[in-house]
């Protein structure tokens, strides 16, 4: 990949920008709350972020209702058809993360830096997250962000989510730019295989979620420690 070859940047959100694990905690335990389950380990929630609310709220509810303690406690979760508590957990999840967005969570060293160079440098940038776009949209005003981005979608602004490369197509159609010409910017194997599988380049950043898995194994182009150096 030559930088100068570069027309236009796509950048995911979580974990790349913006650190929000603290929100994803907060919102699912007030979620497990409501349904009188016990509160998420943090780490779970690490290792399941990145493919959408639904599968973190699906997953992570999976795990909780599974609990010996959960099983012995009768919850009265446990008695309702499955789908429906997918449905109501994923209401409530909502609901709340609608009001802590982003009061759990701090965007990354070298962010600013790295969006205000790219920015001098003429490129168009795009943010493209697995996020609800309206969530993403609030969360890139509230954190002062979404002035660098000439578009914002989120998961459900196509027919399929990362790591699908329908998203990064339509993205850099809406951008003008070719795949060739257009780096996509994230921190997990969703952003490199959608990459590698859309014909765009890919810079991983070193600090965010991947699933548990080493960010060296996810397909990679360029691993960076900070946006702030994708012009050095
Ligand atoms: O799964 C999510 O909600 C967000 O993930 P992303 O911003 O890393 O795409
Ligand atoms: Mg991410």
């Amino acid at each position: 990949m030559k930088f100068s070859d570069i027309r236009s940047v796509i950048v995911d959100l979580d974990g790349t920008m913006v650190d929000t694990l603290g929100d994803f905690v907060v919102a699912l335990n007030h979620t497990l709350d409501d349904l009188r389950l016990p509160p998420v380990a943090r780490d779970l929630v690490e290792r399941t972020v990145g493919k959408g609310s639904e599968h973190l709220v699906r997953t992570v509810l999976a795990h909780q209702l599974a609990l010996p303690e959960v099983a012995a406690s009768g919850a009265v979760a446990l008695s309702w058809p499955r789908d429906q508590v997918d449905e109501l957990a994923l209401q409530r999840y909502q609901h709340h993360y609608l009001f802590i967005n982003g009061q759990h969570a701090d965007v990354y060293p070298g962010v600013v830096e790295g969006l205000q160079r790219l920015r001098a440098s003429g490129r168009a940038l795009a943010c493209l997250t697995n996020k609800p776009r309206a969530f993403a949209q609030a969360l890139l005003e509230i954190k002062g962000l979404a002035g660098y981005f000439s578009q914002v979608f989120g998961g459900d602004s196509f027919e399929r989510k990362k790591p699908d490369p329908l998203p990064l197509l339509k993205t850099c159609e809406a951008l003008g730019t070719t795949p060739a010409q257009t780096l996509m910017v994230g921190d997990s194997q969703n952003d490199g295989i959608a990459a590698r599988a859309a014909g765009c380049p890919v810079a991983l950043v070193t600090y965010g979620y991947n699933h548990g898995d080493p960010i060296a194994e996810a397909p990679h182009d360029l691993l960076i420690g900070s946006l702030a150096e994708l012009l050095d």
